[in-house]
């Protein structure tokens, strides 16, 4: 029976947060990461521990079915290679970045310096889309850096909290792309491994949607109940259920975790009271 090879981050920013989406996805890995390729018992999966930037290349060549990888790395890479799913964790984006002393925001500044970057395709298409020549200088890590040791005028690397700039004494001026960690897949695979993917791919969607999600529980007076399901922004319709105390009711439904906060004020003065949100683990509609 075949296998769908996965290529996971040997380690990094990526390595957690896939395992764990595989493990949320009842894909257990008995393995450490010490073992390069491991089998899993409970699905038809073999999981590939490679580096991320490498990925790219074994995803073109079909060396891996799939893979959890940056998206910001298939841009550099410019590989034809789809996205099958956004898996919403690693979010980061690429931006240039100059010594915090240089005022001026303007690209132009650019032209005819020096810039260090891991990412010299991305800078460059970018670049070239401005109209601006710079000098680009590749290297492979730390690349925060290189203007502090005279090796550039500026930077273009990844940022996320803003905390490595700000320790280096850059300043980020101009985003380039945003990005997140991403489940993608080889050009060619058979119909035996397209039909594990989709089941895969079922899995992560359960997973991603409940976490977006929680369930949500509120006593309302009986009268109140339209009003309250009005303001609830719900899937379909809530669940009523009489309270053993006369002319009350408890509502049950699920709403996005963001939209709670938007009608929380709404809900209470409609009548709502003991409202609780409760985590979702899992969720298919
Ligand atoms: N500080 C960060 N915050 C959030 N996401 C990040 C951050 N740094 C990197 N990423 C994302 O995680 C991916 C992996 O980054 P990481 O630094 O672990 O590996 P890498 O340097 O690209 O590669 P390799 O595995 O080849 O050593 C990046 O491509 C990017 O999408
Ligand atoms: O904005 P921040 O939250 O500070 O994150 C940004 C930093 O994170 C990444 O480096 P990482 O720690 O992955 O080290 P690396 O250069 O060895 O990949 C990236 O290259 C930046 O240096
Ligand atoms: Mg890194």
């Amino acid at each position: 029976m075949s296998k769908l090879k996965i290529a996971i981050q040997k380690s990094g920013r990526l390595y957690e947060e896939s395992l764990q989406l595989l493990k949320d996805c009842g894909i257990f890995v008995n393995n450490g990461k010490d073992q390069l390729k491991v089998s899993v018992d409970n699905f038809p999966m073999e999981i590939m521990y490679l580096r991320n930037s490498d990925i790219p290349q074994y995803l073109e060549d079909g060396v891996v079915d799939i893979a959890i990888v940056g998206e910001n790395l298939l841009i550099e890479k410019q590989k034809k290679i789809q996205i099958v799913e956004k898996l919403g964790f690693s979010k980061c984006r690429v931006s240039i970045a100059v010594p915090k002393e240089i005022e001026t925001d303007d690209l132009s500044y650019f032209q005819g310096r020096k810039i260090a970057t891991s990412y010299p395709n991305t800078l460059k298409n970018f670049l070239e889309n401005k109209g601006i020549t710079s000098d680009i200088h590749v290297i492979s890590g730390s690349v925060e850096i290189a203007p502090n040791i005279g090796l550039a005028d500026g930077i273009c690397d990844i940022v996320s909290s803003g905390s490595t700039l700000f320790k280096n004494g850059l300043r980020e001026t101009v985003t380039l792309l945003k990005s997140e960690a991403v489940l993608a897949q080889t050009p060619q695979l058979s119909f035996e491994k397209a039909a594990i993917l989709d089941k895969f791919l079922f899995r992560i969607q359960a997973v991603l949607k409940a976490k977006n999600s929680k369930y949500i529980l509120m006593n309302v007076p009986n009268d109140m109940i339209q009003k309250v399901a009005d303001v609830l922004p719900v899937l379909k319709s809530p669940t009523v259920i009489p309270l053993a105390e006369e002319g009350w009711s408890s509502i049950h439904s699920v709403i996005d975790e963001e939209r709670f906060w938007e009608v929380i004020d709404e809900l209470k003065e409609n009548g709502a009271q003991d409202i609780l949100i409760i985590p979702i683990d899992k969720m298919v509609i």
